[in-house]
């Protein structure tokens, strides 16, 4: 278990995260979300003891993990500056993380770097924003850190690459379950991969849950237009799109049978709701007093 009590994190006068308690049960792969400048990589920075909390607390199994070499072998923080020095060839880091990760896999990590297309000779100052992106997957999953950390490291990564990244990942986690947390903004694309999800709001805590029942707090209806917004009559909308005439709509409502039989009969489909619909919706200045209920 990774226990967050009061954790606070400033910089001088900038308080970037503000008192957040969590659990977080080991062996799960959480989504951390979050608008920009919302905390995100702070909260990551001190639970990779890369900073230290103004105030509060990290426990892992009950041991305080700040500067504790113990938990920070455990621990594999992978963020877009890499951490490495920049004439560093791309072998090299890979040598290095080696020899520091008790549990890294060179065989795999080998396989990784065909399947990302790098080239081990290359300089670090040489790589394009997506091979430095490709190589810090290669370091995170690699490692097979107990606690893997990759913040928003595969942003750079073309659509092509993002999807070997994902189903790589997903893989490797089913046959080395360890604890993983993916800070992203493409939030649909990788919700598929949360099993909870964490939203960080102004430093605070918003909201921590399964992501089924994320998924089961309301319900995505598509049809004709006008069969749509019948149905929707006036519950609340998290999120809508159109296209020619047949609209999606999602809504805080979660409808009796009766409802989506009656709904079905008019021609409606309906499914669950999207990540991002609720993010957007949570997280818009006029709704964040509703998001905990
Ligand atoms: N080194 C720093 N010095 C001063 N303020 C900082 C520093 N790093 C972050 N901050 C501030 O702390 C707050 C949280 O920033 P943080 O980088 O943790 O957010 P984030 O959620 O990771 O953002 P993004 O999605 O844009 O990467 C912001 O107000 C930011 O301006």
């Amino acid at each position: 278990m990774i226990e967050l009590r009061d954790l606070t994190v400033r910089y001088g006068s900038t308080v970037a995260v503000d008192g957040v308690s969590l659990d977080l049960p080991t062996g799960k792969i959480y989504g951390l979300l979050g608008r920009n400048g919302s905390g995100k990589t702070s909260l990551l920075s001190a639970l990779a003891s890369y900073r230290r909390p103004a105030r509060g607390s990290v426990r892992f199994d009950g041991a305080d993990a700040f500067e504790n070499p113990a938990v920070m072998r455990q621990t594999c923080f992978v963020r877009d500056t890499l951490d490495v020095n920049d004439s560093e060839r791309v072998r090299g880091v890979l040598a290095v993380a080696g020899w520091l990760r008790p549990a890294w896999d060179h065989d795999y990590a080998a396989r990784l770097v065909d399947l990302f297309e790098l080239d081990p000779r290359k300089r670090i100052s040489a790589l394009s924003r997506g091979q430095r992106s490709a190589l810090g997957a290669v370091l995170g999953l690699a490692s097979r850190a107990p606690l893997t950390i990759l913040d928003e490291t595969y942003l750079g990564m073309d659509a092509v690459a993002r999807s070997n990244f994902y189903r790589e990942l997903l893989a490797d986690y089913l046959v080395h379950p360890r604890t993983i947390i993916l800070s992203t903004h493409l939030i649909e694309e990788v919700a598929d991969l949360f099993e909870r999800v964490i939203i960080l709001d102004h430093g605070r805590l918003l909201l921590h849950e399964e992501t089924d029942e994320l998924r089961g707090r309301g319900i995505t209806v598509t049809g004709p237009a006008a069969a749509v917004e019948a149905f929707a009559g006036g519950h609340p909308v998290l999120g809508e799109q159109s296209l020619g005439g047949v609209r999606a709509m999602t809504l805080d409502w979660r409808p009796e049978p009766a409802d989506i039989a009656r709904g079905e009969a008019a021609g409606l489909t309906f499914g669950p709701v999207g990540i991002q619909d609720l993010f957007i919706h949570l997280t818009s200045p006029s709704k964040r007093l509703e998001a905990i209920r």
